[in-house]
């Protein structure tokens, strides 16, 4: 008689090797899609999705005549939960499923090829065109016309099919009893009963250092556009941050604190190669042959693309990729660093079991990305490598590259929380189509304490205008993976040695930094991520299995104090009127 465990095995053996293919096929397909939409590119990945659901579908009820009870194996018990955990493949009406995911693709459609009309003959698309008014212009009324141009042109067009969208989900997901709605499931992937009220306490602790830094460019912003722009609620118009969501105001420094913010003389490939020189310096891999060959790293000019830069991982353990615009800028050198970061995770797990090769959550995927970064942006490194002429002087440089920090890492914070914030209570049924406009900018001006520069209503969908609404990506891992990313960047700068503050830590050329990195990302989805957090943090202070937001205000403590005297100095109000959005019409 072959005991349970061992027919397990055996299955789970084979099922590697079909799902690694079928993965592959609706990997290529999607690729395929998003770098050339067309009618039929569009029905070919609809088509390998629908596959796809109907190969999980199929492989769940096979994994389920296998009695857990009597298989003590941790690890076969795991493998065989991932191979039923099938989210809303569940559903055995193929015929919503397919709605589905045609909603999705004409959702995905109507984002990627809208062109936002910044005046009666001009309409332009958002990638760079848009993207580059909001982060250029300093005209209150041009960057308010490229605000609506684009919120008209994208959410608005798809407000009608979200509801549908949202309904067809929760009907697929709850199939199984397994799950209360969609957002139920996305917050699964944490393994964690407590994840939202833990994510609610971590934003919580960090609202006082993101008030702060919101009053200090408050003033600033006031003094360049007049006090007339600023309402008396205390929040700041959402269009003159320098990013199209006010998710990252590192476009408006320049404004906000006098810096020689050095362009630097460098190509398309050199952006990638530099990427890829920080990871072998740390001991971690390089980009294979086929990487090169195979990757979309500029915007084509023969074809409509999706250009929301992406990292790849095709699932055959070679072809790896990046899709992204690439365009010369300091925010794209940062994307790019980010996307490779991806690739390096994925590189890192790529012999594990399939089922096992994701990130230990999908905060730590992200959390990856961009912990390099922390390393990059440092004066020291920028030196190092030739994109500042000099390192500027220990105070005020001090304050300068916090700030300067702090307009990506800080200013996100809010906005990181937020979307999904709303998305679970549409998913859930507290916020219904005619209030999803007004849910969105009762957060948005609650937790990021900005307003709408033009009138909105609930024909409005800005939800829509956002990439991961419409494009169905969970979004709160970035809020986890930038409290991750500094836990980390503490812990490997301990394992460095490098002494002094943490945020001139530079882990660059360091291995010993690299192989402790490389112990988490090699353990996949293997175990629970508390474990892999420890393989970062263990042996240094204030190890921890859980987030935790200590090393994120340590990082910037310095700010906080400077802001704290300097917003004082200015008898400038902390925080805004909760409750009280201009603009907004409350149903
Ligand atoms: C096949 C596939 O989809 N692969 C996944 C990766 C995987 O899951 O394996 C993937 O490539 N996702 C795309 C997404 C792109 C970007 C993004 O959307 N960023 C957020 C939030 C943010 C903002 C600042 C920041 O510093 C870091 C993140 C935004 O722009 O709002 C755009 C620029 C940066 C990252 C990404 O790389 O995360
Ligand atoms: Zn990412």
């Amino acid at each position: 008689l072959v005991s349970e465990e061992a027919a397990a095995i055996a299955y789970l053996e084979e099922y590697d090797k079909l799902t690694a293919d079928i993965h592959y096929q609706y990997t290529k397909a999607g690729w395929i899609y998003e770098t050339n939409i067309t009618d039929e590119t569009l029905a070919n990945m609809t088509d390998w999705s629908l596959k796809l659901s109907d190969f999980k579908y199929r492989e769940a009820k096979n994994a389920s005549r296998f009695d857990l009870s009597k298989i003590n194996n941790k690890n076969i018990t795991r493998l065989l939960r991932k191979v039923m955990n099938i989210g809303i493949a569940a559903s055995p009406d193929t015929v919503k499923l397919k709605k589905i995911s045609d909603i999705e693709g004409e959702m995905a459609g109507i984002y990627s090829t809208a062109k936002g009309c910044i005046d009666v003959t001009t309409c332009l698309p958002l990638e760079p065109d848009l993207v580059n008014i909001i982060a250029n212009s300093r005209h209150y009324e041009e960057l308010a016309a490229a605000w609506k141009g684009w919120r008209d042109a994208s959410g608005k067009k798809m407000k009608h099919l979200y509801p549908e969208y949202v309904n067809l989900l929760n009907e697929a997901i709850t199939f199984d009893g397994k799950y209360e709605d969609m957002g139920d499931y996305y917050r699964s992937d944490y393994e964690s009963p407590t994840f939202e009220s833990d994510v609610r306490a971590l934003f919580q602790e960090l609202a006082p250092l993101y008030e702060n830094l919101h009053a200090y460019v408050r003033r600033k912003l006031r003094q360049h556009y007049g006090a007339d722009k600023f309402p008396n609620t205390g929040h700041i118009p959402a269009h003159i941050l320098g990013n199209m969501w006010a998710q990252d105001w590192t476009n408006v420094y320049d404004i906000l604190a006098p810096y020689p913010n050095k362009g630097s003389n460098y190509t398309i490939t050199r952006m990638y190669k530099v990427a890829e020189d920080f990871f072998t310096s740390i001991g971690l891999n390089k980009m294979p042959l086929l990487f090169w060959q195979k990757s979309m790293l500029v915007k084509p000019i023969d074809r409509e693309v999706i250009c929301h830069a992406s990292a790849w991982d095709f699932g055959n353990k070679r072809d790896f990729r990046i899709k992204q615009c690439t365009t010369l800028t300091d925010e794209q050198l940062l994307t790019v660093h980010h996307e490779m970061g991806h690739i390096i995770y994925y590189l890192a797990y790529k012999d594990l079991p399939y089922l096992y090769r994701d990130g230990a959550n999908p905060g730590f995927h992200e959390g990856m990305a961009d912990i390099v970064t922390l390393s990059f942006q440092t004066p020291e490194h920028l030196k190092k490598i030739g994109f500042l002429d000099d390192v500027p002087a220990q105070n005020e440089g001090d304050i300068n590259f916090l700030l300067r920090m702090a307009l990506s890492k800080v200013a996100f914070l809010p906005f990181g929380y937020l979307i999904d914030q709303w998305r679970w209570s549409v998913f859930r049924g507290d916020t219904m189509p005619d209030s999803y406009n007004e849910k969105w900018w009762d957060l948005r001006c609650d937790l990021q304490g900005i307003f709408p520069p033009v009138e909105r209503t609930n024909a409005d969908f800005d939800p829509g205008a956002k990439y991961h609404v419409p494009g169905g990506v969970p979004y709160i891992s970035y809020f986890v993976s930038f409290v991750a990313q500094f836990q980390w960047h503490k812990a490997l700068c301990k394992v460095a040695n490098i002494s002094g503050p943490l945020h001139r830590c530079d882990i660059y050329n360091n291995t010993m930094a690299g192989s402790r990195l490389n112990d988490m990302l090699k353990m996949g989805s293997t175990r629970p991520w508390g474990e892999a957090m420890l393989k970062i943090t263990n042996g240094t202070d204030g190890q921890t299995n859980k987030l935790s937001a200590a090393p994120l205000l340590e990082y910037f403590g310095p700010l906080l104090k400077w802001l704290q005297e300097n917003n004082r100095m200015y008898n400038e109000r902390i925080g805004w009127d909760k409750k009280k959005c201009p603009n907004v019409q409350s149903a």
